[in-house]
């Protein structure tokens, strides 16, 4: 079973997936990882995202690309094995913040959809994603403003583009308030997964 954790930078998404890697209620050959990843393809993505200019579009395809070695290297192989896998951001991250820097270009009518185009074909969908629900002040308040995403503006664009994820797909979503104590937080999300487990 894959499961993603979701949301704004600063709900609390890695608290918790650390958490959840010592956490014995889990099976002990679990797969913990996160988009994006420690790979080369990953390390492009970080220099992109260090780059103020960076162009929105490129950036889009190195984001994608990460994404499709992180299938083919790590979260594949380990859903074949039949383990449970559990990713710190994934396909619903690029949707929602590449679906807002892109709305600027003139290419797209709909960016966030043209954004789940490009991955519909070969992409695998989660089988449960918590959607850590916290406002964008709070979410920028708390991420410190540490790159060019975490302003309250920008992310704020990106709630709304989350929210419409999660009404279009219901049935994957659970939405856990992000603005709760840690400890409520991260039990909210662990009974999450423990009650979708096949
Ligand atoms: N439920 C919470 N309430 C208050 N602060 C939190 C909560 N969860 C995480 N934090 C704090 O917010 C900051 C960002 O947490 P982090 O887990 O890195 O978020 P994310 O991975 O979603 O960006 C950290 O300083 C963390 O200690
Ligand atoms: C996976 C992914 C992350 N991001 C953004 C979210 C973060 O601001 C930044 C790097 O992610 P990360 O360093 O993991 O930040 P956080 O721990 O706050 O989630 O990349 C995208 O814009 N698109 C994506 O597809």
């Amino acid at each position: 079973m894959l499961v993603t954790l979701e949301g704004l930078d600063g709900s609390g998404k890695t608290t918790v997936w650390e958490r959840l890697r010592t956490d014995d209620a889990l099976p002990g050959d679990a797969t913990f990882t996160r988009e994006p990843t420690d790979s080369w393809y990953g390390e492009a993505v970080q220099r992109s995202i260090d780059d103020d200019e960076a162009d929105s579009l490129a950036e889009l395809f190195l984001y994608t690309a990460d994404h499709a070695a992180h299938l083919a290297d790590t979260v594949r192989p380990a859903l074949d094995d039949g383990r449970l896998v559990v990713s710190d951001r994934y396909s619903d991250s690029r949707y929602a913040y590449q679906g807002a820097t892109l709305a600027a270009s003139d290419h797209f009518e709909d960016p966030l959809d043209y954004v789940r185009e490009v991955h519909a074909p070969w992409t695998r969908p989660p089988d449960l994603t918590v959607y850590l629900d916290v406002d964008p002040e709070t979410a920028a308040r708390r991420s410190g403003a540490t790159n060019k995403f975490e302003t309250a503006e920008y992310l704020a664009e990106v709630g709304e583009n989350y929210e419409r994820l999660v009404a279009a797909d219901p049935e994957r979503f659970v939405r856990v308030d992000a603005t709760a104590a840690p400890d409520t937080v991260y039990d909210r999300v662990r009974s999450a997964i423990l009650d979708r487990r096949d």
